[in-house]
């Protein structure tokens, strides 16, 4: 099965600002959700926009098969896009955007869109511009969802929604993942929020890759180690990457090499991946 997204050392460097993107790669399958991790300026969007054709960028990337800046066209019949900002036509009320999207897309399903619709507050009057943040978030996806695509970018999707409706956005999202042959990726800073969507990992400090794995591997390759504060030096010498200090005891974060070292020293949990790029933020500060 060939990949539906390849990037080969992708680098990219702006005009005024030098390097943003340094060698990064990776391959995403049918059936693959890819958290794409990063603070503040780590890359992430530069990424996305070399994904998305929107820039040059040194390397190769192929978006099903087409590379995305000469052949915009025809990745767009495969890929999209949903973001914070908010990119639907304002003006154009909700009816108006289905039968342009219907225009536009041959394989575009305007009964699924009308019927997930039918599930919101949104009407087919309604102007884009009236509709609160989350239902244009909600009215984006349903659109997503009936255009059929194979492969769908979220970035910061559900910044600034209540919990109510970052939950139906997640619940349809995985409703629709999970009927094709799909591949998602999805850029946040809320690790805890994304953590339990993820197939693998991508986490960018300063434009390079400080992870990149399976979620299987994480538990695989980290662990917590709580234990209490006599042990300290023991475990200090294993190169933890991170700790928290708690009453009495300590939990430490440390690579898996170590595990028969530290038996019976503690309580062993396993890591969570919020934990680890926190510690991973730090390490590489
Ligand atoms: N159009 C641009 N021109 C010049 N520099 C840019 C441009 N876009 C981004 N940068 C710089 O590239 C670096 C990476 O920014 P990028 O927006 O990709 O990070 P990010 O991980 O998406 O951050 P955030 O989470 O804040 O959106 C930053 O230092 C940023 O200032």
């Amino acid at each position: 099965m060939s990949a539906l997204v390849s990037v080969q050392n992708a680098s990219k460097q702006y005009r005024q600002k030098g390097e943003a993107l340094h060698d990064v790669s990776f391959e995403l399958h049918a059936g693959q959700v890819l958290g794409l991790l990063g603070h503040n300026g780590a890359g992430k969007s530069t990424l996305i926009n070399s994904l998305l054709g929107a820039h040059e960028y040194q390397g190769v990337i192929r978006i099903d098969g087409y590379e995305p800046v000469m052949q915009r066209d025809k990745i767009m019949q495969n890929l999209s896009y949903i973001s914070d900002v908010n990119v639907l036509p304002g003006w154009m009320t909700v009816a108006q955007l289905l039968n342009y999207s219907e225009g536009v897309h041959p394989s575009f399903n305007r009964s699924k869109a009308d019927a997930l619709l039918g599930q919101t507050d949104i009407k087919p009057r309604s102007r884009i511009k009236s509709l609160s943040k989350g239902m244009k978030v909600q009215l984006h996806l349903a659109i997503v969802i009936a255009t059929n695509t194979k492969i769908l970018i979220l970035d910061e999707p559900t910044l600034g929604l209540d919990l109510v409706y970052r939950d139906t956005f997640y619940r349809h999202l995985l409703e629709w993942f999970h009927d094709g042959e799909r591949t998602l990726i999805i850029a946040s800073h809320e690790v805890s929020e994304i953590e339990h969507l993820l197939t693998d990992v991508l986490i960018l400090k300063q434009g390079r890759t400080v992870l990149q794995s399976s979620m299987e591997s994480i538990s695989e390759d980290y662990f917590i180690l709580d234990a209490s504060d006599e042990h300290r030096s023991t475990i200090e010498s294993l190169k933890p990457l991170s700790f928290q200090k708690g009453l009495g005891s300590t939990k430490w974060l440390l690579s898996s090499q170590y595990a028969a070292q530290v038996e019976g020293l503690g309580e062993v949990y396993t890591v969570k991946l919020a934990d680890l790029f926190l510690a991973l933020q730090k390490e590489a500060a």
